[in-house]
């Protein structure tokens, strides 16, 4: 561990609070060079808002950031901060520019210097091919508003990599990269850390990669600091789980799954050369490289613009000619694109909460009954807010996906496509989620779930259909021949 002033940054006694809610209640956290340091907490114990006063967007009401340099030099918090970068959870792009000028904009932060084209490219190239220089080859000149979310945390990424930064704060950076993504990226990691010296903070929910990245940990719960510079290997994942506060994850998982009904209708989803019938209550997993899940996916949410899938089932047309009409005939949908798609930002919560119900039942305005309804699905989904009135941006990343979740429990559906449904969700909170959407199961609903993480998809999946990184159907695997090789060898996908 580093004397005591060789930390690159230490906060103490952080205090924060929103109107009469007190998010922050005296946390304590500090990072050494050439660390990769795992800032962990369950959803809305305060991770994001800590980020946010560290980087200066957010102002604290009490305790205290100081910053040193390499010397053990006191430095002023303006000078500190110019040494730190964050990936926020959700993407902080501009699309009206191109990948390239989004990754050099920081380095014309100043107004007063030059824009060199071809000296903006190169560093650019340079930047993204630490991630993917085929990517890198294709996309330099492409509008950021035309990537898809994928597409967008490879160059927000890349653009924090490249920003020379001395501290990277990555807030669930692997959500929507592939495992061979994400593997690229730890390895870089590893490399700036050691040779550069690096510091790196990770904010996952995801106990495997932090496992694989992470050398030590700090947990923060209910707004205070419960575990300081822990080095991770001393910490089981039980010890992790209890100290968080969740104790919901460690609790045995269902063993015997309640029996599905069967007796339904079947789905059948085709293309060249592909026919897969999933009966009632199936839990079809999709794993590959968003290229091929996201033309399955456009197909059976009415969104496609590619005619290469058709579906079949009683009442149901072969192509969906919009969302509304898939939503209507009963295919429910939860996008991966939380800020873009999902959360309605202007909104209160009780409106984005019933926004499916609305569509399918075709209501307009909340009366008694649907506030009640609201008010038990979000204590379903344990979300605390202190008003149904409020904003979603007043709620944690986390708390904001349970909303989009919250959105189909209950409407009866006959498919849900669940696009990384457990996106920034904490894990107490995601073995809640597992189970209600086996409950969904169990009453006859088809389940198309796609995930980035493999865990996830061996955990949960009858059946997975794999793609490759071209976006063909690589082949469809059993749940019990499912293994993380298996699926690395179809996906194309080894590390
Ligand atoms: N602008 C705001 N107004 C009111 N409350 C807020 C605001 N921003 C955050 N909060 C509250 O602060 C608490 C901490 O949120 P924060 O985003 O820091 O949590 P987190 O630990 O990052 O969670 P997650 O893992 O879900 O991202 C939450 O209860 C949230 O509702």
């Amino acid at each position: 561990m580093p004397a005591q002033d060789n930390f690159l940054i230490k906060v103490e006694g952080l205090v924060k609070s929103y109107g009469a809610t007190s998010v922050l209640k005296g946390v304590g956290f500090s990072v050494a060079r050439g660390e990769v340091h795992a800032l962990l907490g369950g959803n809305g114990a305060g991770k994001s808002t800590m980020i946010r006063i560290i980087t200066g967007a957010v102002h604290h009401d009490g305790g205290s950031i100081s910053f040193r340099d390499a010397d053990g030099q006191v430095r002023s918090e303006a000078e500190g901060r110019k040494g730190v970068t964050v990936v926020h959870q959700e993407l902080a792009l501009l699309p009206h520019l191109t990948v390239a000028e989004n990754i050099v904009l920081p380095r014309y932060a100043s107004g007063m210097s030059l824009f060199d084209r071809k000296r903006a490219f190169d560093q650019a190239f340079d930047a993204l091919s630490i991630i993917d220089s085929d990517f890198a080859r294709q996309s330099l000149h492409r509008l950021v508003g035309s990537l898809s979310l994928h597409e967008g945390q490879m160059v927000e990424i890349a653009r924090a990599l490249s920003s020379g930064a001395e501290l990277i704060l990555l807030d669930e950076p692997t959500a929507n990269l592939t495992a061979a993504e994400t593997e690229r990226l730890f390895t870089v990691l590893r490399r700036l850390t050691r040779e550069n010296g690096l510091s790196v903070v990770f904010v996952s929910h995801r106990m495997k990669e932090i496992r694989q990245i992470a050398n030590v940990c700090t947990i923060i719960r209910d707004g205070r600091t419960v575990v300081d510079r822990q080095p991770i290997e001393t910490l089981s994942d039980a010890d992790i789980v209890e100290k968080m506060g969740q104790l919901s994850a460690s609790l045995p998982v269902e063993t015997v799954a309640k029996p599905r009904k069967r007796d339904g209708e079947s789905l059948t989803i085709r293309e060249e050369g592909l026919e897969m019938t999933l009966s009632p209550g199936t839990i079809l997993g999709v794993a590959g490289a968003p290229a091929g899940p996201h033309t399955l996916i456009a197909a059976l949410v009415g969104a496609a613009r590619a005619k290469r899938w058709t579906v079949s089932m009683t009442g149901w047309p072969e192509r969906f000619s919009s969302p509304r009409q898939a939503a209507h005939l009963g295919a429910g949908f939860i996008t991966g694109d939380r800020w873009n798609k999902g959360v309605l930002h202007s909104l209160p919560i009780i409106d984005n909460v019933l926004a499916s119900r609305r569509v399918v039942r075709g209501t307009r305005f909340a009366g008694t009954a649907e506030r009640i309804e609201c008010f038990d699905l979000l204590q379903a989904l344990k979300v605390k807010a202190a008003s149904l009135w409020d904003l979603p941006n007043t709620l944690s990343g986390g708390t904001q996906q349970k909303l989009l979740l919250a959105r189909w429990l209950g409407v009866p559906s006959r498919l849900l496509v669940l696009e990384e449904p457990t996106r920034g969700v904490d894990i107490g909170t995601k073995k809640e989620i597992y189970q209600l959407i086996r409950d969904m199961a169990a009453s006859g609903t088809i389940i198309l779930w796609w995930s980035t993480e493999n865990a996830e998809l061996m955990e949960i999946c009858d059946r997975v259909l794999a793609f490759d990184t071209e976006g063909r159907c690589a082949g469809i695997i059993d749940h019990d021949e499912l293994s993380e090789d298996r699926l690395a060898e179809l996906t194309g996908m080894a590390a």
